[in-house]
């Protein structure tokens, strides 16, 4: 049944946290901001938004008219696009800039963009006078699904992707389902990456539908793509609420990761998106899934792993580097978060929707998976 007209419509999702730190997931305008802050107890009245220099010129406009009339003051800054801008240095012009701006912890930090911008901002706001209210307004695939909730935040180190960060929840996550539509085909086919992901490891009923659907999803058909966002989002919502700090199933997010992250460390950040990076790492731990389940695997995968690897081929990851060798890809994946005194634990499948954490997995395995990562 339709909401009532002027009646503030439920989020369509909310992250149960212990603690009185519930927040939702909204699915709505931008131009509904103010209204969001106000009901998140959000007052300002300065707010800083953090973005980058391609998603600002087409978004930071529409913030401003959001916040402007409700009184807010909006100060902002633009960080060069891309992965790149992941880094220790960015994170410290952030905060350079904030406090030169004279912020007080009533001031909300924004991120308005994907997840390069939701990372570095979030671990800001987590940092800047021991913490600030944190937004998310994720403007890609890859963030309104997986990187705006959750809490992780963090940027990269010449060591490993992601090594100096926090949890750090936000307030509230709004995102616009109209800013989709701008986005370049690339980055649309990246966070589609996050969505198998989540499909892959827990929701069999969605593997599906992205099987039909995946036509009019890369058409951007805003129905189609809409509920599939929701409903990846909500996978994310569910796995976080029962395990915030990765202590337990939280790992299982990390499908295609730990072979991706390696992949993005030896390529140079931003050389690969981060999805086409994971895209390739679930290639490698598909085949992984495959030969832990049944042995050594020649030629096509056995089912079911053949129709997780077919859903990972829609993605059109793109080649490996062939000047980066596997030992060299081996050894990135050594700063994984994952790993325990007993090595490196992978993600694996049992079936389309049900995944595990893998251990004590043989050399082999893995250099049998980098080959067919490559095609070989
Ligand atoms: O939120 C999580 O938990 C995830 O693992 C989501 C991942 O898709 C995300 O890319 C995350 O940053 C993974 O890297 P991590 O090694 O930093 O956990």
């Amino acid at each position: 049944m339709p909401a009532p007209p002027g009646s503030t419509p439920p989020p369509a999702a909310v992250v149960a946290l212990p603690g009185g730190r519930d927040y939702a997931v909204h699915f709505d305008p931008l131009a509904e901001l103010a209204r969001h802050l106000r009901e998140a107890g959000l007052r300002g009245p300065r707010a800083l938004v953090v973005t980058d220099e391609t998603v600002g010129p087409l978004y930071l406009d529409a913030v401003r008219a959001a916040l402007g009339g409700a009184g807010w003051d909006v100060e902002a800054l633009a960080v060069p696009a891309g992965e790149a801008s992941k880094s220790v240095g960015q994170w410290s012009g952030v905060l350079d800039w904030a406090l030169r701006l004279g912020v007080d912890r009533q001031t909300p930090v924004l991120a308005l963009g994907g997840g390069v911008v939701g990372d570095l901002a979030g671990f800001a706001a987590a940092t800047l006078l021991r913490g600030l209210p944190l937004v998310h307004l994720p403007t890609t695939v890859i963030a309104q699904v997986d990187s705006a909730i959750g809490g992780k935040t963090g940027v990269n180190h010449a060591t490993g992707k992601n090594l100096v960060g926090a949890f750090y929840q936000p307030r509230f996550v709004l995102a616009d389902p109209a800013t989709l539509q701008t986005l370049p085909d690339r980055e649309l086919r990246s966070g589609l990456a996050e969505v198998v992901k989540h499909a892959l490891i827990a929701d069999a009923a969605l593997v599906e539908r992205l099987e039909r659907d995946w036509d009019q999803l890369l058409d951007r058909d805003e129905a189609v793509l809409g509920r599939v966002v929701r409903d990846a989002a909500a996978v994310k919502v569910g796995v976080v609420a029962a395990d915030e700090f990765e202590t337990g199933d939280r790992a299982l997010l990390n499908f295609g990761h730990t072979f991706g992250h390696a992949v993005e460390r030896e390529a140079g950040y931003g050389a690969l998106t981060h999805g086409e990076a994971v895209a390739l790492g679930m290639r490698a731990a598909v085949h992984l899934s495959a030969s832990l389940a049944s042995g050594r695997v020649a030629g096509v995968l056995p089912a079911p792993f053949d129709r997780a690897d077919a859903l990972v081929a829609r993605l059109a990851p793109p080649a490996l580097d062939a000047a980066v060798s596997d030992d060299a890809l081996t050894d990135a994946m050594q700063t994984d978060k994952k790993r325990t005194s007993r090595g490196l634990r992978f993600v694996v499948l049992d079936d389309v929707g049900r995944a595990r954490l893998a251990e004590d997995v043989p050399a082999d395995a893995i250099a049998a998976a980098w080959r067919y990562a490559r095609g070989e």
